[in-house]
Order: structure tokens, then C-alpha cells, then sequence
């Protein structure tokens, strides 16, 4: 398996690119399935979760087309696809494509409200927790859908086609939201969804559809409207970018040093994580197209955070923040209200010399002078993101195994970072 070396205290320097968002790119995708027409997505970013999904929509049938290059485009400017969903050839999605990803189960929706028939494993995707469907089940049988659950496959059906309902989420669910629009985008009647995510990937999804002929009014707050419609058409649509990655990048500089300016970005897509990041100390400037973060030699502040959804804090923020916090001047707590279980970098964070104590959902970080570099390895993709944040700011060498876990979310991290001046390498096995 490959490993990533990096020799930590260089500060990162330069421009790094943002890449369009994973967690808006796969619901864009799977709302291919909603249509008999092409889907051109741009800006997708080229990860492995990316992949997965078009393995899954393959086995549906869709027709997936990369878009030729265009001049000067490199690996990390994205890339363009075109999805064609005419020719469905199977209904069933199992579970050696769907396990390795939540995000798969959601083409249950399309499925549903399209075909009237969909049976789907029940997903995998990152350990955090125990991360059940029961929501996303529940919005789809309020739109009339019959649902068993069947040798660890969700079988869902419609005789007469789905009809509009009102949804309450009981808690936010972004998925649970993607799933309500895609499904009550073909719906007979009126849908209404309360307290619906707000994410930015929700909104984006909603315009795609809107693009694409749905009638959806309100995404972006808790109470969305969907008139159904009979069918939907094609439709271009450019992938939002990255809040995470842009939150990422922003906490290595903050941690590591340095004046980066991250591009292709939007300040606004993550108010919450870098309102936070300059209290403790790192500079933050809007620019064109981007943000500027800049740290020099002072020392970090600890702050207290607590994950919220949007426009909150965001969880998969969480542990790059602790990541940070492990260097603050004094104790910080940190708060995770989303996931049960998602703390599996502390252990790893200790291996670098952290002090970070546990009590239920907090986490408690008391602030050291320097971190030493250690093999660690973590068990999901933004755990392993925190690692070489820290790894970057830590004294020595520090190896990251179990690579596949950030080649899932983030495009071309290497490169990004050593462009940037840090010393960052990828052993291949
Ligand atoms: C591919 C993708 O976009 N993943 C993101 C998505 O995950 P995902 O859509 O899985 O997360 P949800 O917003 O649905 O989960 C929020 C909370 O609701 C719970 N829940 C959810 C559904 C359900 O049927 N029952 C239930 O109890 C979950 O266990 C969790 O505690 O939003 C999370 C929260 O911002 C992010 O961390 C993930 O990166
Ligand atoms: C938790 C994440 O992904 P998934 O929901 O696919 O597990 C993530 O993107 O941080």
C-alpha cells in the first residue's frame, strides 16, 4: 500500500488550486439517473470516490464520457464529464460497489422516482459512526414508496409512482435531504422538506435540478418546496468548489506557516471555519477568486469549537482543526456533535507527541511546543488529512499509511503542497 513521507517545519508558500467539491459532485452525478439526456458536469474532481461512483453508475447503465482536455488544463483543474442515463439497464446497485461509499446509496432516489423500482445495499463509507439510513428511508416511504429491507438490501418500490408529502427531518440529514429533492423532483404534486440541510452541496444540487426542469424553491434554508414535474431534461452544470479542501489548506498554513493564496474558492462557503481560524491568529483576506491566508512566527490561540451543520462548524473540518489546536497556546475544546465516533485521529495525533484527552463528545487539546514525526496511519479520509497537517508542522519524518483513504477526497495533495514548499512525497508500494 502506498505510504505518504513528508519531513516536517517548511512553510507552505505559493497559489494551491481548489478542486471541485467530492460531496457535491457525487449527488450530481447520481442525479444523472433522473434523465434520459446528457448531464454535463464540470469541474468534477478526480478522486477515487468519483471513480467508485462511476463503476456504480456504470453498472446502471449510464454512459459516462470524459471531455477532452482543454489547453493548458493539468491534472488538478478538474475535469468535464458527460452522463447519459437513456439506456438503464438494471435497477439493483450491490454491495461490492456500494460498501466502500455512502454516497452510493443515495441513486436509490432516481431509481425510485424514475423507474419505480430500486434495490440497494445498505452503504458503507467512512467509520464515524454508526451512520444509519432510517431518515432517508423515511422520506422516501412519506412519498409513498413501499420499503423492505431484505438480506442487507433496501428494496424500495411504487406501484403508481411516488406523490408529493411533507417531510420533517427529525435531525438534519444531508443525505436524507439529496435524497428527498431527487425523489420529489419526479414526484407527482407538491413536496415540502422541514428542516432540511442547508449545506452548500444541497443548494448545488437544487440548481443542477432546477437546470435540468425541476420546480424547487428554497434550498440553502430548512424549508424547501418541490412541485414535481413528469420528466426531466439535460442540463450543464458546473461542480461548486471544495469548502473542505479550501478549510483543509487554510489549516495548514495556519499550523504550518507561511502566505498561500488557495484559488477557484469562495470565502462564503465556510464562514464559520475561517471566522474561527483568524481568532486564532492566521490572517485571512478575501481576494479574486480565492482567499489569502497568511501566519507568520506568532504563536497559535486556542479556541473552542463545536461542529454544528451549516452554516456551523462542519465535522469534516473537525479533525484538521484539532490538528491544529495540538500546537495552540493553552487548552482548546473540541465538541462533536454530528458523528458518535469520530475522534480516530486522537490516537494517531498522540503518536506525534499531542495531548488530547478524551470525555464523551469533547475533546480536550492541551497545547504543546512541538510535535515530533511518527508513522501513523488513520481509518478515514479526514483523520488521514489531519495527520499531514500535523506531520507538515512537526519536527522529523512523519509517514502516513493507508493513502487510500485521502485519495478519496482530495485531488492531487502532493502536488498541491510541494508546490507550495512543503516537503511532501508519495512511496508507492
Ligand atoms: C458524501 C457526503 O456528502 N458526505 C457528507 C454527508 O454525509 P451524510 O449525508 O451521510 O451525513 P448526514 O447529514 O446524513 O448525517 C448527519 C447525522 O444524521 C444521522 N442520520 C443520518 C441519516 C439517517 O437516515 N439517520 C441518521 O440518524 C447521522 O448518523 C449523523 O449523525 O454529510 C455529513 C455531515 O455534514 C458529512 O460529514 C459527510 O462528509
Ligand atoms: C465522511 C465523509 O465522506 P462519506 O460521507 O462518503 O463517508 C467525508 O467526506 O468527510
Amino acid at each position: 500500500m502506498d505510504r505518504i513521507h513528508i519531513t516536517g517545519g517548511a512553510p507552505l508558500n505559493g497559489v494551491i488550486p481548489i478542486s471541485g467539491a467530492k460531496n457535491a459532485a457525487l449527488p450530481l452525478m447520481i442525479a444523472s439517473l433522473l434523465t434520459g439526456e446528457t448531464l454535463e458536469l464540470i469541474n468534477v474532481p478526480r478522486l477515487a470516490d468519483i471513480a467508485a461512483l462511476t463503476r456504480i453508475l456504470g453498472n446502471h447503465g449510464v454512459d459516462h464520457m470524459v471531455v477532452g482536455k482543454r489547453p493548458g488544463q493539468t491534472t488538478e483543474t478538474g475535469q468535464t464529464i458527460r452522463l447519459t442515463a437513456s439506456n438503464v439497464i438494471d435497477t439493483t446497485a450491490p454491495y461490492d460497489l456500494v460498501s466502500t461509499m455512502r454516497a452510493s446509496f443515495w441513486v436509490i432516489a432516481p431509481l425510485l422516482a424514475r423507474f419505480g423500482e430500486a434495490k440497494v445495499s445498505l452503504p458503507g463509507g467512512c467509520a464515524i459512526g454508526t451512520r444509519p439510513v432510517d431518515l432517508l428511508i423515511m422520506a422516501l416511504e412519506k412519498l409513498g414508496a413501499e420499503i423492505e429491507i431484505d438480506a442487507g438490501y433496501v428494496v424500495a418500490r411504487t406501484k403508481n409512482g411516488l406523490r408529493g408529502a411533507e417531510i420533517v427531518f427529525p435531525k438534519v440529514t444531508v443525505g436524507g435531504t439529496h435524497v428527498a429533492l431527487m425523489a420529489a423532483a419526479l414526484a407527482y404534486g407538491t413536496t415540502v422538506i422541514e428542516n432540511a440541510a442547508r449545506e452548500p452541496e444541497v443548494v448545488d444540487l437544487a440548481e443542477c435540478l432546477n437546470k435540468m426542469g425541476a420546480k424547487i424553491r428554497g434550498a440553502g434554508t430548512p424549508h424547501i418546496e418541490i412541485e414535481g414535474v413528469a420528466r426531466l431534461n439535460g442540463a450543464r452544470h458546473a461542480v461548486l468548489p471544495d469548502r473542505i479542501e479550501t478549510g483543509t489548506y487554510a489549516m495548514a498554513v495556519a499550523m504550518a506557516g507561511g502566505d498561500v493564496v488557495l484559488k477557484d474558492t469562495r470565502a462564503d462557503l465556510l464562514h464559520a471555519a475561517l471566522d474561527i481560524l483568524s481568532t486564532t491568529g492566521a490572517e485571512i483576506t478575501p481576494v479574486e477568486g480565492g482567499i489569502r491566508v497568511r501566519r507568520n512566527g506568532a504563536g497559535i490561540a486556542a479556541v473552542d469549537v463545536t461542529t454544528d451543520p451549516f452554516p456551523g462548524f462542519p465535522t469534516d473540518l473537525q479533525a484538521q482543526f484539532m490538528a491544529l489546536m495540538t500546537l495552540a497556546k493553552g487548552q482548546s475544546h473540541i465538541r462533536e456533535t454530528i458523528f458518535e465516533n469520530r475522534f480516530m485521529h486522537v490516537q494517531e495525533l498522540a503518536r506525534l507527541g499531542a495531548k488530547i484527552r478524551l470525555e464523551g463528545d469533547l475533546a480536550i487539546v492541551e497545547g504543546v511546543e512541538r510535535l515530533r514525526g511518527a508513522p501513523v496511519m488513520a481509518t478515514d479520509l479526514r483523520a488521514s488529512v489531519s495527520l499531514v497537517i500535523a506531520g507538515l508542522a512537526a519536527e522529523g519524518e512523519t509517514q502516513i499509511n493507508r493513502v487510500y483513504h485521502l485519495d478519496r477526497g482530495f485531488e492531487a495533495l502532493e502536488a498541491k503542497l510541494g508546490r507550495c514548499g512543503a516537503q511532501i512525497e508519495r512511496v508507492r508500494a
